[in-house]
């Protein structure tokens, strides 16, 4: 298959995910059909789709007269036959290791023998998950980041049977819609984003229960610091910029004193016992009653499209 020749995508999954995925490729003039397992979930996407749309315009990233087409190509349906003439399968469906395995075995019944199929898996082994396909050429790890619409990055990871075909054409497909790839050569738990992101996480844990500092200096310290570099150089180009020689004499005695706990942290235990589990209970670390947790996530999506809007001027 050639990349003129992906006409046609199938999303699994109404949710989150599968939500924007499918904004993503229907804007772009793909054609879309989208399934789950019940109409309710579908009428909710539609809904998502156009609260994405919605909210890219409001920050002159879309222009209005796209919403039309964007909406008309994307087609809802809960019966999975719809994926038989697809090129592409984006798996998008609950984290489950067995429902997914059944859910390919299904859907390589259905699909053209040609078509790549594809898992938005958060974590879970991209070569398990396909475990019940018979032709694993063309199964492949495609994780977008939450909200898909507004993060760039796309990790594409191989499995053990995925072939360089298969990543070459969607390191193609994922440019062609705008977005970030980067190619994840063995199926390792967490790709590269999540295991970058928890070896962060484990450490301000750690900073916070040692009582280095409160959990607020550690946020600050990582945005006014670090974080500050990172969208601009990444870890690698950081320590090369610094002198790999200081990097090194920093490595020798730092590394020795970093957590290396193998289970989550007390701090964190203590947080799921009391319910505490952030915006969605309105209370983790921090408070998010009377109306702050819708606050938080409005903050956040609007400093997310400042973002975009830099790298995309950069
Ligand atoms: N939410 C995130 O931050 C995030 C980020 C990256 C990847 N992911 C991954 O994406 C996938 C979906 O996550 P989400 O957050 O969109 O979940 P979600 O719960 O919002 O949506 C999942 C949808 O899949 C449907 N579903 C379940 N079984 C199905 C089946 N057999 N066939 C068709 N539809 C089915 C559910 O009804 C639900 O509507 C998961 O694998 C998740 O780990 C999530």
């Amino acid at each position: 298959m050639k990349i003129d020749d992906i006409k046609k995508i199938g999303i699994a999954g109404a949710g989150t995910m599968g939500s924007g995925i499918a904004q993503i490729f229907a804007r772009k003039g793909y054609e879309v059909v989208v399934t789950d397992i019940k109409e309710e979930f579908l009428k909710s996407s539609k809904r998502l789709v156009s609260i994405f749309n919605s909210s890219l315009i409001e920050e002159g990233l879309m222009a209005e007269s796209e919403v039309e087409n964007t909406v008309k190509n994307i087609k809802y349906s809960i019966d999975k036959k719809v994926f038989s003439d697809c090129d592409v399968i984006i798996e998008a469906i609950i984290e489950k290791m067995d429902i997914k395995q059944d859910f390919w075995r299904e859907v390589e019944e259905i699909a053209k023998s040609d078509a790549i199929f594809a898992t938005n898996t958060s974590g879970l082994s991209i070569t398990e998950i396909s475990k019940k396909v018979k032709n694993r050429d063309r199964f492949i790890g495609m994780h977008f980041w939450n909200p898909p619409h507004i993060i760039p990055l796309v990790e594409l990871i191989r499995g053990e049977g995925t072939s360089g075909g298969t990543v070459d054409i969607l390191l193609k497909l994922v440019k062609k819609i705008d977005k970030e790839p980067v190619v994840v050569q063995k199926d390792a738990p967490g790709f590269i984003g999540n295991r970058i992101q928890f070896a962060v996480f484990r450490e301000a844990l750690n900073i916070v229960e040692e009582g280095i500092a409160t959990f607020e200096d550690v946020d600050r310290a990582m945005k006014y610091g670090p974080g500050f570099r990172y969208p601009i150089i990444g870890p690698l180009e950081t320590a090369d910029l610094g002198g790999l020689d200081t990097f090194y004499y920093i490595s020798s005695y730092l590394f020795n004193d970093l957590s290396d706990v193998k289970e989550p942290q007390e701090v964190l235990k203590k947080l799921m016992d009391n319910n505490e589990l952030g915006v969605k209970s309105k209370k983790g670390f921090y408070d998010y009653s009377e109306g702050k947790d819708e606050e938080a996530i409005k903050r956040r999506d609007k400093m997310f499209f400042k973002m975009l809007k830099y790298i995309h001027n950069a």
